[in-house]
């Protein structure tokens, strides 16, 4: 089902333009409230779409030892103030059955990461989420991100919030190697 209303982020970007001052009705505008800020509003909510979902083929496994996978770009949009937040996830799963195409876990935590919410919520999301969708023993999330929210407006520091989560029983191994490939990816790219 698709959730999303284009005529009210129409109405709703204009009355914006019109709060902040300015006349929707000049030329440069025009298009801004028409077409654009409904057409960004509509890619940045697909999160919420599960028709968007990406297909979360799996293969027959190869292997029982965890997957790390360091480094996916993530970018959500904050339900507080409306504002972008950015960071990094990696994500670690145990294949039992089946194992997933490495691209997924990427595709999953982008599209995922295409709706309002906190930063908890969607750390969260993603664990759960990849849990029902992969025939895992365990999954484990780590998102570090900033908030423009804090960058842009209110206390003004651009400060890194890190949160994690797992979904079934991790052995201690599992959260070395975890911790271990997370430490290696932030050594190699500097995110922030
Ligand atoms: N826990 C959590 N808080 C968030 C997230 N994104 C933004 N926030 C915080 O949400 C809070 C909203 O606080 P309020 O006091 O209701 O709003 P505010 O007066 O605009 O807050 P300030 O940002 O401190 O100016 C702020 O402290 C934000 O930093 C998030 O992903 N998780
Ligand atoms: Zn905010």
């Amino acid at each position: 089902m698709n959730n999303f209303n284009e005529e009210k982020a129409r109405e709703g970007a204009r009355l914006l333009l019109e709060a902040v001052g300015r006349d929707p009705g000049e030329r440069s505008l025009s298009d801004t409230w028409m077409r654009r800020v409904p057409a960004m509003l509509e890619t940045l909510t697909e999160g919420r779409r599960p028709e968007e979902k990406p297909t979360m083929r799996t293969f027959e496994t190869e292997t029982d030892s965890l997957v790390v996978k360091t480094g996916i770009p993530l970018y959500s949009l904050c339900e507080h103030h409306l504002l972008p937040f950015h960071g990094v996830a990696h994500v670690a799963y145990r294949p039992e059955e089946s194992m997933v195409g490495l691209s997924k876990l990427a595709r999953y935590v982008r599209w995922r990461s295409r709706r309002l919410t906190t930063q908890e919520a969607l750390t969260n999301d993603i664990a759960t989420g990849l849990a029902d969708e992969i025939d895992a023993a365990c999954v484990a999330v780590e998102i570090t991100a900033t908030h423009m929210c804090e960058a842009m407006r209110g206390v003004e520091m651009s400060t890194a919030t890190t949160t994690r989560e797992t979904v079934g029983e991790l052995s201690t191994t599992d959260r070395e190697q975890f911790r271990e490939s997370i430490h290696r990816a932030d050594a190699a790219n500097d995110h922030f």
